[in-house]
C-alpha cells in the first residue's frame, strides 16, 4: 500500500556520461542520483579557508532562523546580510556560546545566492557573482547551453531543512561539501501536498500533522542521501525537501527544458509558473470570486461542478 512509511530510494547511477544521461536517465522524468560525475576540483578545494580567501568579503543575504525548520508561512526567519567569511564561520563550526548572532546563539543560516542587482532582475550565476570559485566547479554538459537559466550557490548550517517546494525548470543540484538528505514527491501527488503556491504547508515531513494533512500520508516519498560530490537530477515540478546533515555547500543549475516563450520573463528564481499555467490558475481564483456572491451551499455546489469539469480533463 502507498503510505508515507514506504520510502522509495531515488535511483542511483554511476559512470554517467552525457549520452547515458540524455538518452536513458533524462527521458524517465524521475529524480536520479548521479554518483561519480567529474565536477572539478571544488570537492577538494572548497575548504572553509579557501572559500574565505577567495570570496570571504562578498556580502550575501541569508535566511536566519532560531529553528532549523524554516517556515515560509509563519516567517520564522529574517533576511540578514553577512560577508561570506562570517557566514562560513557561523555555519561550519556552529556553537551555542556564539558571540555574534541576530536572534539566538546557535541560530541557523541558509544562503541561496541571488544576482547582485535585484532591480534589474539579475539572475544568480556563480560565474558572475563568484568568478573566483566558478572555475573550480564543472557543471556537467547534460543540457543544451542555450537553455541555461541560472546557477545558484547555496550554504546551509547543519540541520537546516528547506521547505518542500517545486521549481518550474529542470535542475541539477550538485552537493560539493557535506551530506544532504533529499526527499521528493512526484507532481502526480500535487493533491496530497497542501500547496500554497509552489510550497507545501506540510513543513515537518517526518512527523506530519495527520489531522491537518491526512492526504499527505498517501503521497509516495522518494529519498536519497547525497554525499559530497553527488549530483541529483530534479525534474521540473517534482517537489523536493532538502535537509543539510552537515555544514553544506552546493551549487544547482536550472535550465529551461521547454520552449523559452513559456517562461515568465520576470522570474529570477526559476519558480514562477509557466505563463499559460499561471493564467489558468488565476482564472480559477477569479472563478471562485464570482461564486463568493452566492449563498454558501450554492457556492459549494458550483465548486464541486468546477472540480468535476477539471477532473474530467486529467
Ligand atoms: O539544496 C537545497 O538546500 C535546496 C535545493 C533546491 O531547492 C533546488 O536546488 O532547487
Ligand atoms: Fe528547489
Amino acid at each position: 500500500m502507498k503510505s508515507a512509511l514506504s520510502v522509495r530510494p531515488v535511483s542511483m547511477y554511476e559512470n554517467v556520461t552525457k549520452d547515458s544521461f540524455v538518452n536513458s536517465i533524462y527521458p524517465k522524468r524521475e529524480p536520479a542520483l548521479l554518483r561519480g560525475v567529474d565536477i572539478g576540483e571544488c570537492t577538494s578545494k572548497w575548504t572553509s579557508e579557501y572559500i574565505c580567501e577567495k570570496v570571504g568579503n562578498v556580502d550575501v543575504k541569508v535566511h536566519v532562523s532560531s529553528s532549523p525548520l524554516m517556515n515560509f508561512a509563519s516567517k520564522n526567519f529574517l533576511y540578514k546580510t553577512l560577508p561570506i567569511y562570517e557566514l562560513v564561520k557561523r555555519t561550519s563550526a556552529p556553537t551555542c556560546d556564539q558571540e555574534d548572532y541576530f536572534l539566538t546563539p546557535g541560530e541557523f543560516y541558509y544562503l541561496r545566492s541571488l544576482g547582485f542587482d535585484r532591480r534589474s532582475r539579475d539572475i544568480a550565476d556563480i560565474r558572475k557573482q563568484f568568478p573566483h570559485l566558478a572555475d573550480d566547479i564543472k557543471i556537467p554538459n547534460f543540457f543544451n547551453e542555450n537553455s541555461f537559466f541560472s546557477s545558484v550557490f547555496r550554504i546551509a548550517s547543519p540541520g537546516v531543512q528547506l521547505w518542500t517546494h517545486y521549481d518550474v525548470m529542470d535542475n541539477l543540484l550538485i552537493q560539493v561539501k557535506g551530506r544532504k538528505r533529499v526527499a521528493l514527491f512526484s507532481p502526480n501527488d500535487a493533491l496530497n501536498m497542501y500547496l500554497i503556491g509552489d510550497k507545501s504547508q506540510v513543513l515537518d515531513i517526518d512527523n506530519p500533522d495527520c489531522k491537518l494533512y491526512p492526504k499527505f500520508l498517501s503521497a509516495q516519498r522518494y529519498e536519497c542521501i547525497m554525499e559530497a560530490g553527488d549530483i541529483i537530477f530534479i525534474p521540473a515540478l517534482w517537489f523536493h525537501n532538502a535537509l543539510a546533515l552537515d555544514f553544506g555547500i552546493s551549487v544547482n543549475v536550472f535550465w529551461k527544458n521547454l520552449n523559452n516563450e513559456l517562461y515568465d520573463k520576470n522570474d529570477p528564481y526559476g519558480n514562477k509558473d509557466l505563463i499559460p499555467a499561471n493564467r489558468a490558475l488565476q482564472m480559477v481564483e477569479n472563478a471562485t470570486k464570482h461564486l463568493d456572491t452566492l449563498p454558501e451551499d450554492y457556492k459549494n455546489f458550483y465548486i464541486k461542478r468546477m472540480i468535476a469539469i477539471l477532473e474530467a480533463k486529467i
